[in-house]
């Protein structure tokens, strides 16, 4: 279990982590998730003793990371694959760290197995792509046969191969009942792999909840229409006092509607329907939802032609600032 309790780091005027209190609790993966500059890598630094708090408290399993002997025993990490001896091989650079933590050589073959290293585990570590240096890392972190693992963007540089390795590979480790804290910025390999979510955006926590239910809360559910009898549609649905948004691909979207109702009315007009769903954010819409107002890097490359409520569903990049929470839908008049 990691303990955070209004853990807060400044670095001059920046606030880097704000304030932060949750609990990264055992035998479910936890994914930690939050725009750029948010924070995470220097929660993770504090929680590894990398980094000292300005104020609050980490604990692991009760203790500060520097009061446990033998650490790898009890925290693995992977924060910077690439933070490798490079003249090191594989072996070498597992056998170190194995050396200094009183874990036996032989974990360092098991975990070269495990990560899918060992026909390269005599080669050095600088010749290693990405994907590899990864994979060196994670053994790193499982060395110590640990209760709870920490991973800051694991799949960065892996393969599809290898993503769904990892991906098993946490859920296995939660399945034995151990704490897993995961950050990536891959929103559709999150929803697959976390349970739990733990989201922050400008240091501050913005979510700690199941990721069911950060979807449900943080996501709009529509009905997607698509007809050749647009206009009739429309003026059915307008007579109903049912608000129409405009959709992607000429479709119609009704916000929060029932597909029953709406299939319902069309039928009673004898409009033609081509598709009727209910639709769901995604975790990556409910995500930017949630982190609009805290986004401190944006690209403004797409000029917003129509207002954000209009286009949702067609849009790929974040939503203009401070607009989404407030944004009524667009009727589409018929
Ligand atoms: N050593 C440092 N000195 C000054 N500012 C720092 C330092 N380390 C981090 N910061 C600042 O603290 C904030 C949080 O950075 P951090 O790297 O923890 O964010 P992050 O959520 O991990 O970002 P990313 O997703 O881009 O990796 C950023 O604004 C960053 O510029």
């Amino acid at each position: 279990m990691i303990e955070l309790a209004g853990l807060t780091k400044r670095y001059g005027e920046k606030v880097a982590v704000d304030d932060l209190t949750f609990t990264v609790r055992p035998g479910t993966v936890t994914g930690f998730l939050g725009p750029n500059g948010a924070g995470k890598s220097t929660t993770m630094r504090m929680i590894l003793g990398l980094d000292h708090p300005t104020g609050g408290d980490v604990r692991i399993d009760g203790r500060h990371y520097h009061e446990l002997t033998d650490p790898l025993t009890y925290i693995g990490a992977l924060l910077d694959a690439k933070a490798v001896h490079g003249g090191r091989s594989a072996y070498h650079h597992l056998l170190c760290l194995a050396q200094s933590n009183g874990i036996p050589e032989r974990r360092v073959h098991e975990v070269l197995e495990t990560v899918g290293l060992a026909a390269v585990a005599r080669k050095k570590a600088k010749g290693f792509s990405l994907g590899m240096s990864q994979r060196l890392g994670i053994a790193g972190a499982l060395l110590g046969d640990p209760r709870i693992l920490m991973f800051d963007e694991p799949v960065n540089g892996l393969d599809p191969e290898g993503i769904h390795w990892i991906r098993s590979l946490m859920q296995s480790l939660a399945a034995e009942g151990r704490t897993v804290f995961v950050s990536s910025h891959l929103m559709s390999e999150m929803a697959l792999t976390a349970d739990h979510l733990v989201v922050i955006g400008q240091g501050r926590l913005l979510a700690d909840t199941s990721m069911a239910d950060f979807i449900a809360r943080n996501s709009r559910s529509h009905v997607r229409v698509r007809t050749p009898d647009r206009e009739r549609l429309l003026d059915a649905l307008h007579r109903a006092g049912i608000q129409v948004v405009q959709g992607g691909d000429g479709a119609l979207e009704v916000d929060g509607g029932r597909s029953e109702e709406i299939g319902e009315l069309a039928a009673r007009h004898q409009v033609v329907l081509h598709e009727l769903s209910s639709r769901q954010s995604s975790l990556e819409e409910a995500f930017m939802r949630l982190t609009a107002s805290s986004v401190e890097y944006h690209a403004h490359a797409e000029p917003a032609e129509r207002p954000w409520g209009a286009d949702w569903s067609t849009r790929t990049g974040p939503p203009p600032e401070g607009t989404v929470r407030d944004a009524a839908p667009t009727t589409v008049e018929g």
